[in-house]
Parts: structure tokens; C-alpha cells; sequence
């Protein structure tokens, strides 16, 4: 477990008080509903938003009739741009129940991967820091998955290194997903980067404004890559998108040391 921490711990009026598990699923169909219900059972969650990323199979119908609500890109949109539709479809949400007169009291946004089964409700321990206060951030670090997946270390070493480079923090498991952010972790987060680069960035960025990040150990399972070609079609994916996410970091620090670079540009898509 390793923290950073270079500011304040908030008060206890502006630390969150309920949780919003926001769940990005392409074509999950066999593993959202059992997610989903596990995720229901999650302390302090009252809200389970998951967006369905234009996939081929039922995975929104599955996860609506398991108890969550969905929202649905037509077309596939990358796994970034689905955690932002997630998380902005709650603040609305947040706004348009809230006083009109009082500032809403925005929830903790509990990001957590469709394929976890059962042992999605395991992901509990990341939310207790943020609410109460003593973490922006927090991060699971999984156990060693039963079976074995098919990686070189390529992205997570890619992540890793980037991560230090430019924030100056350890990541024990750079490109897990599986996060709980204050509302101020996630604006400050924004916009997302691309696709697979979401974590290596957030996590740099997070960093970066003196916000505090905590590395969790959780109990998790969940679907590994394999070694086949589609495999690897994925890892090259994950490969360029991290590697988007940490040129345009790097240039934008070089930018703020003086120097500066005609090409930074990030999309999410
Ligand atoms: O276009 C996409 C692709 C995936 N997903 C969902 O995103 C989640 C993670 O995808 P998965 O294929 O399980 O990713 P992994 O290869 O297991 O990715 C690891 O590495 C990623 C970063 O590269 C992290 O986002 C993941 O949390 C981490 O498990 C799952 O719920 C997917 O259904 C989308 O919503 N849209
Ligand atoms: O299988 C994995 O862990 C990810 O796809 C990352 O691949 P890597 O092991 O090549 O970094």
C-alpha cells in the first residue's frame, strides 16, 4: 500500500456522503448482471450506473433487469468516454434533485470494470478512505488472478514508468481500474484521456494537483487477457493510448517549464 499526500484533509462538510458505482461494459452480457447485483450490495452505494458501450449482445438489458440503471452509447465509444457519460449522467442527476438554493452534495463515483462477478462488492474497501475524508483518490491493487493472463509487462511497465516520471508516484498496479474519486479528484481529472490511457492519466493528474492517493488491497477476479491475437490486438490498444496519455502529459510539463511544443492535443474517445 503506498499514499501520497501533500494537502489538508477536507472537512467533514465537503467530504461525500454516498457513493455512485459508475460501471463501463462493452459486450458483458455473461458477467454484468452478477456485477451488478454484487455492486447493489456495496455499503453506502446508492446509485449503479452503467453504461453500455455500444455492445453487440444484451449487456444493457441484463444489467437493467439485474437493478441498474443504464445509459447506452449506439456506438462504441472506448472505455474513457463510457466512464464520463456514467459520471456526468449522476451529476445531473445530483443538480436537478438538489435545492435550488443549496450546492448538491456530490457523491464518491465508485468506477468498477463489468467483469467482476461476484467479487464486485469487494471493491468496498476503496470507498471508506474517500468518505471519510482522508483520501481523493483510491486505487485496488488485485491479487494475482487464478488464471494466468498472457501480458509481457509491456503497457503496465509503459504506465508504470510514465506514472513516475511524471508525478513522482509508485504505482504498484498502474492501469487498474477499479477507483474511488471525489467529486474534486474527479474535476480535476477532466477531460479523461483516451480510451485505455484513462488510469496512467488520472492517476498523473490526480497526483499532480496535490491530491491524495491511497493504494488499496482488494479481493477482486476478474476476466484476464489471453494470449491469443485479439489479445494482443488489445495490449497494442492499451500500449498506444497509454503512451498518448503520458506524450501529452510530458509536453504539457515541458510547456509549464518554459518551453513550448506546437502538438498537444487529447480527445476522448
Ligand atoms: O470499448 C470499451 C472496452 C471496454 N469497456 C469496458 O471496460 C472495462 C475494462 O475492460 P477489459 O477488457 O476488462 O480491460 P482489461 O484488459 O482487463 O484492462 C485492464 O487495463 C485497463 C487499462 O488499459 C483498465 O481500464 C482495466 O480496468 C484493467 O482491468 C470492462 O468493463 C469493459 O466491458 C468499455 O466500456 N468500452
Ligand atoms: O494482460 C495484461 O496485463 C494487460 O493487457 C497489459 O499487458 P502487458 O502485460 O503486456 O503489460
Amino acid at each position: 500500500m503506498s499514499e501520497q499526500s501533500n494537502t489538508p484533509v477536507p472537512s467533514s462538510e465537503t467530504a461525500p456522503r454516498a457513493i455512485a458505482a459508475v460501471i463501463p461494459a462493452m459486450d458483458e452480457a455473461d458477467r454484468i448482471a452478477a456485477t451488478v447485483r454484487s455492486a447493489k450490495q456495496i455499503p453506502g452505494v446508492d446509485i449503479i450506473m452503467v453504461v453500455d458501450d455500444g455492445s453487440s449482445d444484451d449487456t444493457g438489458v441484463r444489467a437493467r433487469r439485474a437493478g441498474a440503471e443504464v445509459v447506452t452509447h449506439r456506438k462504441n465509444k472506448g472505455k474513457a468516454a463510457a466512464m464520463m457519460t456514467g459520471a456526468f449522467a449522476i451529476r445531473n442527476r445530483e443538480i436537478s434533485d438538489s435545492d435550488p438554493n443549496q450546492r448538491p452534495n456530490h457523491r464518491a463515483l465508485l468506477f468498477i470494470d463489468g467483469d467482476l462477478e461476484d467479487s464486485a462488492l469487494n471493491t468496498a474497501p476503496l470507498a471508506a478512505p474517500v468518505l471519510a475524508g482522508e483520501a481523493d483518490m483510491t486505487i485496488a491493487i488485485l491479487p494475482a488472478q487464478k488464471r494466468k493472463g498472457g501480458g509481457f509487462g509491456f503497457v503496465v511497465g509503459l504506465a508504470k514508468k510514465g506514472i513516475a516520471e511524471l508525478s513522482g508516484f509508485d504505482a504498484t498496479q498502474p492501469l487498474s481500474g477499479m477507483r474511488c474519486l471525489s467529486r474534486e479528484a474527479f474535476d480535476t481529472a477532466l477531460p479523461f484521456a483516451a480510451g485505455w490511457g484513462v488510469e496512467t492519466a488520472m492517476t498523473i493528474d490526480v497526483v499532480n494537483a496535490g491530491l491524495r492517493v491511497e493504494e488499496v488491497e482488494c479481493d477482486l477476479h476478474h476476466r484476464v487477457t489471453g494470449k491469443d491475437l485479439n489479445a494482443q490486438l488489445h495490449r497494442a490498444a492499451q500500449y498506444r493510448d497509454v503512451a498518448r496519455a503520458i506524450l501529452v502529459r510530458r509536453l504539457r510539463a515541458k510547456k509549464q517549464n518554459g518551453t513550448s511544443p506546437s502538438t498537444e492535443k487529447e480527445t476522448t474517445q
